[in-house]
């Protein structure tokens, strides 16, 4: 029996920061400054407050301006809207991220209507989901992003393959089936109410799991040689210590069977997410100073 090829996300993320690292010394040779990047955090979540923390940390190791904002669960929307307005008005962000999910108060969909599509490098504002459904420039979401390199470095030119994106999401689904329709899949979402989905993935040259359930996507709905690319972040407790583990969205060591390659969890598309950010806002940055994109990203 052969086995599948483990894809290192995290060193394909650590080559795509260098590459970052290099735009942003030319852009602040060129321009006299740093792209900035302003992260919005409300709430004490304590798993958003280490990735705020390690995506300040990237960003200031890209050479990045960080800047980041911290407001208690209670803050109301206005002045949630007040602040975001701020930033956009503000000429040393480029980048402005509001972590989700925000405290049920608040409208999500209001506060990433008020971020300025030039500065939405998260993807998510309908003008930026617009353009990338109509195959214009955008700012695209980070995570398919991520994906969506991860497979053309694994398979080359994707067009004619057969891919299901198992989710439907506006940050990950959605956009996720957008990409790789652009890049010529013949493409499939399935979701919670698709009938018989081990069948439907069974089908797939790819597989794109984004569904927020720990292992559901079982080693046999695989099609032998496929490629799975396993989104999915879920913490469960199963380990004596108590202090519990990650696991995808994949059973990954059943799948390693019956796959060409997979990402693995943690250490595969987690940190392409951040990598693609800083690779936006740098992106971000040219467009706002009238430059053309940055070449190779
Ligand atoms: N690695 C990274 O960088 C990132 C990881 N994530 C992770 O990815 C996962 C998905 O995130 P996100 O898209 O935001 O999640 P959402 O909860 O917004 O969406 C989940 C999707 O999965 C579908 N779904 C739920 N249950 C089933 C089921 N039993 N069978 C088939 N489909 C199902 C839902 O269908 P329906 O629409 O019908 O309800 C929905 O479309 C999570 O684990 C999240 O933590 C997210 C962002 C970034
Ligand atoms: N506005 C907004 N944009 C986002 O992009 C966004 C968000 N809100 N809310 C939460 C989700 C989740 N997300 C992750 C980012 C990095 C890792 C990551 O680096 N994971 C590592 C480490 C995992 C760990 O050990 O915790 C890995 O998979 O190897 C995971 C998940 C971004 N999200």
């Amino acid at each position: 029996m052969t086995i599948g090829k483990i894809i290192d996300g995290k060193a394909f993320a650590a080559g795509l920061r260098d590459k970052v690292a290099l735009g942003v010394a030319a852009f602040a040779a060129s321009q006299g400054r740093k792209p900035g990047l302003a992260v919005v955090l409300v709430g004490e979540d304590p798993a958003s407050a280490v990735y705020v923390r390690n995506k300040g940390k990237m960003t200031v190791a890209a050479g990045m301006e960080s800047f980041e904002f911290r407001r208690p669960a209670h803050i109301e929307e206005e002045e949630l809207l007040d602040l975001i307005e701020e930033l956009n008005a503000d000429d040393r962000v480029d980048g402005i991220l509001v972590q989700l999910p925000l405290p049920a108060h608040i409208n999500e969909a209001s506060v990433i209507a008020a971020i300025d599509p030039a500065k939405d490098v998260d993807g998510f504002h309908v003008v930026n989901a617009g353009r990338l459904a109509t195959g214009q420039d955008a700012l695209v979401p980070c995570t398919p992003l991520g994906c969506i390199m991860l497979l053309k470095d694994e398979l080359g030119d994707l067009s004619g393959l057969e891919a299901v994106v198992v989710g439907r999401s506006n940050i990950v689904g959605k956009p996720m089936a957008q990409l790789l329709l652009a890049e010529n899949c013949t493409v499939t979402i399935a979701h919670s109410r698709t009938r018989d989905i081990a069948s439907v993935v069974h089908r797939a040259d790819i597989v794109v799991a984004a569904v927020g359930r720990a292992e559901m996507v079982k080693g046999e709905w695989i099609k032998p040689g496929a490629t799975v690319i396993d989104v999915g972040i879920n913490r469960v407790t199963d380990t004596e210590d108590g202090k519990g583990r990650i696991v995808g969205d994949v059973a990954t060591a059943e799948a390693l069977a019956h796959v060409r390659a997979i990402t693995p969890v943690p250490g595969g598309v987690g940190p392409m997410t951040i990598a693609v950010l800083l690779r936006n806002t740098l992106v971000a940055a040219h467009a706002r100073a009238g430059l053309p994109a940055p070449e190779g990203l």
